[in-house]
């Protein structure tokens, strides 16, 4: 078979459209795929000028040019459809006699990436929002706070290890929670291993469950473990540092191996959950004093969370006790506001509990409290005295007689001379508001209270 004679034949055949133009940009050819797709008979086409029947071909850039273009995406808005297409340049014995042009209909297809594009923004924003009612318990005017939450935000979608530092009380847990629940895991299982009530003879059991019969009296059927459990969701492996170097490495070794075996079984499990540990611990002086494994420590410390404590965002005071009484008021079915002096109180306590222990003073005071808002009288007295005492301990110690017999006058004379000393000490007044760690409102407030200029 000679080719050159069937050449029109293949092009006929071509399912492909095809279109060739001469050197000045004459339609010369279009073959039936051309015709059948685009709905132009061959006869309306032919012998037209490409510029006028579409006057921004990147035919006539390939006439121009001589270059080829591959996989060139074009709108014709002559026939109002969207192509790929190759425009390939010509050439006889090194010169441009023409432009031939294979094209796909795109439009179909252009038209389901529009849809998807806009399905994929629409679900952006529903994750936006998902995210921010998740997340808005940790909302936060600190830095330190807000940083946190920006890294936990950003790591909940994918299966990353996170290890959560912070105090005691600091809200690790809702942490690992609102990063379970804005994952793709957040409809599974969230399981929380508190690691320092776990005794050692029962982890392995309680962990990884056991099989019928696998000691005597044990259940019939056997028992599913935590791990099981939060099959397909989150583990929060609470108080990490508080495991035993036997337990340490027990944990290390269902890490490392993505698996875990029964008591008394010998089936392994796979182990489908992503880790979210815990510590108030500092886990880097643990391993220095060789009480923590650096295996673990390098296993669970992908990315890791620092959770700066209540002290250190006193400007969140009004968020949490927002959050904490929310929730109050509707179990206590109370109506009850905070006073701008009891603000200030609590912004002079260093809150060494965190927001658990603000939680429990909130509950404390709304408990007992019979009128519709709080005032300093309603403030557990550790509070109130924490005021004075912690900032100075020595003037207060010097004092305590005087205490006994008239507190509010003291915790002001302190307070002010408290002001009087950081202003002097300080630059700027920004310098001063930063060490007393209140917001600028309650600094203005008490320099006008106490009248310093
Ligand atoms: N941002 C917040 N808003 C409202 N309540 C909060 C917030 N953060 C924490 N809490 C509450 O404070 C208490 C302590 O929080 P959580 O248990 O998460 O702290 P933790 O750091 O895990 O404590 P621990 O170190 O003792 O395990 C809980 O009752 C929690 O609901």
């Amino acid at each position: 078979m000679k080719l050159e004679n069937h050449l029109l034949s293949i092009l006929e055949s071509l399912h492909d459209a095809v279109l060739v133009v001469s050197k000045d940009g004459t339609i010369v050819y279009v073959n039936t795929a051309y015709s059948v797709q685009f709905g132009v008979p061959a006869h309306k086409i032919i012998n037209r000028k490409i510029s006028e029947v579409e006057p921004q071909a990147r035919i006539l850039e390939v006439l121009k040019t001589g270059q080829p273009l591959i996989n060139d995406y074009s709108y014709l808005h002559s026939l109002n459809i969207h192509v790929f297409a190759n425009i390939t340049p010509l050439m006889e014995k090194g010169e441009l006699i023409g432009v031939v042009t294979i094209m796909k209909d795109i439009s179909e297809f252009y038209a389901l990436q529009e849809e998807l594009n806009r399905y994929k923004t629409y679900s952006t924003q529903l994750e936006e929002q998902l995210n921010k009612r998740i997340f808005s318990l940790l909302e936060s005017h600190a830095p330190g706070m807000r940083q946190a939450v920006n890294i936990a935000k950003k790591v909940a979608s994918s299966d990353a290890t996170v290890l959560l530092f912070g105090e005691t009380g600091v809200g690790k847990e809702v942490f690992a929670r609102a990063i379970h629940e804005a994952s793709p895991r957040g409809d599974k299982p969230f399981v929380a291993i508190n690691m320092a009530s776990l005794p050692e003879s029962l982890f392995e059991s309680e962990l990884f469950g056991f099989e019928e019969g696998a000691f005597t009296g044990s259940r019939r059927g056997g028992k599913k473990g935590l791990f099981e459990l939060a099959n397909g969701g989150t583990l929060f492996l609470d108080e990490i540092g508080e495991l035993t170097p036997f337990l340490q490495a027990k944990i290390l070794r269902v890490l490392q191996e993505k698996s875990f075996i029964k008591v008394g079984g010998t089936t392994t499990h796979p182990l489908n959950v992503r880790i979210i540990a815990a510590t108030n611990k500092n886990l880097q002086q643990m391993m220095r004093e060789g009480k923590f494994r650096e295996d673990l420590y390098y296993r669970l410390n992908i990315v890791p969370i620092t959770i700066p404590p209540v002290r250190e965002r006193k400007q969140d005071l009004p968020i949490l006790i927002n959050n904490i009484l929310g929730e109050l008021r509707a179990k206590y079915k109370k109506q009850v506001t905070v006073t701008q002096e009891v603000y200030e109180i609590f912004e002079c306590y260093d809150w060494p509990g965190n927001v658990r222990e603000l939680s429990n003073v909130l509950e404390r005071m709304i408990a007992i409290c019979t009128k519709s808002y709080f005032i300093p009288e309603d403030i557990p007295p550790f509070v109130r005295e924490g005021t004075s005492l912690n900032e100075n301990p020595v003037r207060s110690t010097a004092r305590n007689d005087e205490k006994a017999m008239n507190l509010p006058g003291i915790i002001e004379r302190t307070e002010k001379e408290m002001l009087e000393e950081v202003l002097k000490t300080s630059r700027t007044r920004t310098e001063a508001i930063q060490k007393l760690g209140i917001s600028r409102k309650a600094f203005y407030r008490k320099l006008k209270k106490y009248n310093i200029k």
